[in-house]
């Protein structure tokens, strides 16, 4: 008599979105992508990807901007299964779903996360068993955000972003977040901050102190204090009605205003809750954003929820 092996039959994973609290960039290197020194930080804004066994890879996508992700080949989390069991010889296929809550394309990682949970899930519903090193290659190949959205938390990325060091940090921080309907493409805000530094010397991206030093000691009034954006200006080029919106939040109680990556959203840092809330309510009024989204850290990154 031979035991039988139960099989997986579905996989939940759950996955944060990003803010980068520092992302200083240096020039532009000859494969199109710049080094950079950035400190990712998650936030508990979660999509939630489930993979099936099925006949083929297909994707399908509900929640927020639902209409805006595709659903072929071209989907991030789609490349990342096709990509896994390409690498490891994998003759399996799934059906892959998408509950989105991460705004899509907005300079969160959305994207980015969904690739990250699909590789986890993936790597669970087919027994590879893989370390976390052989997921981060896979990660990289895919996106440079891709390998934070695996280790999540406060992580400091070097490279083009893809080398990841988790960072001690202390404290919870609060959150809003200011939404913008139409995205910025990424390409097209690396290009415009090349454009806005040409003829400048630009020397190679360093993480602050001051950063590092107030998240360890979980110091919000430090962190706000040294939160920066090389790609903010950039942004806020392409999209200059994203200025009166971040000067209002200054104006009205945030202690810090940044543009979230390569933006449109804006991320307000408050003392606590009730301040996000009352922010948001005078942000609502004056109609300077499509939307808003409350948040606050979390430790997690990628992670498995379900295994039936
Ligand atoms: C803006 C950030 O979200 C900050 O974390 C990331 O740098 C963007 O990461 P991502 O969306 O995963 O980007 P990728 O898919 O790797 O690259 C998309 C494009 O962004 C530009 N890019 C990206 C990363 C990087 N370090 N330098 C770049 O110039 C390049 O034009 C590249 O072709
Ligand atoms: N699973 C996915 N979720 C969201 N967008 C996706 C996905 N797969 C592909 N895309 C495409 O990628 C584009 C960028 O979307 P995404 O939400 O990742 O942007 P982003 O948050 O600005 O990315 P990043 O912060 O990593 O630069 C979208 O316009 C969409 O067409």
């Amino acid at each position: 008599m031979t035991a039988e092996i139960a099989r997986v039959t579905r996989v939940v994973v759950r996955v944060p979105a990003k803010v980068n609290l520092e992302l200083r960039v240096g020039p532009l290197r000859d494969d199109g992508f710049h080094d950079l020194a950035t400190t990712f930080h998650a936030v508990d804004i979660f999509d939630e990807v489930t993979v099936t066994p099925d006949a083929e890879f297909s994707v399908s996508v509900t929640g927020v901007g639902e209409d805006k992700v595709p659903t072929d080949e071209t989907n991030l989390a789609y490349r990342a299964a096709a990509l896994l069991a390409e690498r490891f010889d994998v003759e399996e296929r799934c059906a892959i779903s998408i509950v989105k809550a991460i705004p899509v394309a907005g300079g969160m990682a959305g994207g980015s996360a969904d690739a990250a949970a699909t590789l986890v899930a993936c790597d669970t519903l087919w027994g590879l068993g893989l370390r976390r090193h052989e997921l981060e290659e896979i990660a990289a190949e895919l996106g440079s955000d891709v390998p934070f959205a695996l280790t999540g938390g406060t992580a400091l990325g070097t490279g083009r972003g893809e080398h990841i060091v988790p960072v001690l940090a202390t404290g919870t921080f609060e959150w809003l977040f200011a939404l913008t309907h139409e995205g910025l493409s990424t390409p097209s805000v690396y290009a415009e901050c090349d454009r806005l530094r040409e003829g400048e010397d630009v020397p190679e991206p360093q993480p602050s102190d001051g950063l590092l030093a107030s998240l360890r000691s979980g110091d919000v009034h430090g962190v706000a204090l040294a939160m920066h954006n090389d790609l903010e200006s950039a942004a806020l080029s392409l999209m200059p009605s994203l200025r009166p919106l971040m000067e209002m939040g200054l104006e009205m109680g945030a202690l810090c205003a940044l543009v979230s990556g390569s933006g449109p959203t804006v991320a307000f840092l408050l003392k606590d809750r009730q301040d996000a809330v009352a922010l948001r309510r005078v942000l609502e009024a004056g109609g300077l954003a499509d939307d808003f989204v409350h948040a606050s850290s979390t430790p997690h990154g990628a992670q498995v929820l379900v295994v039936d």
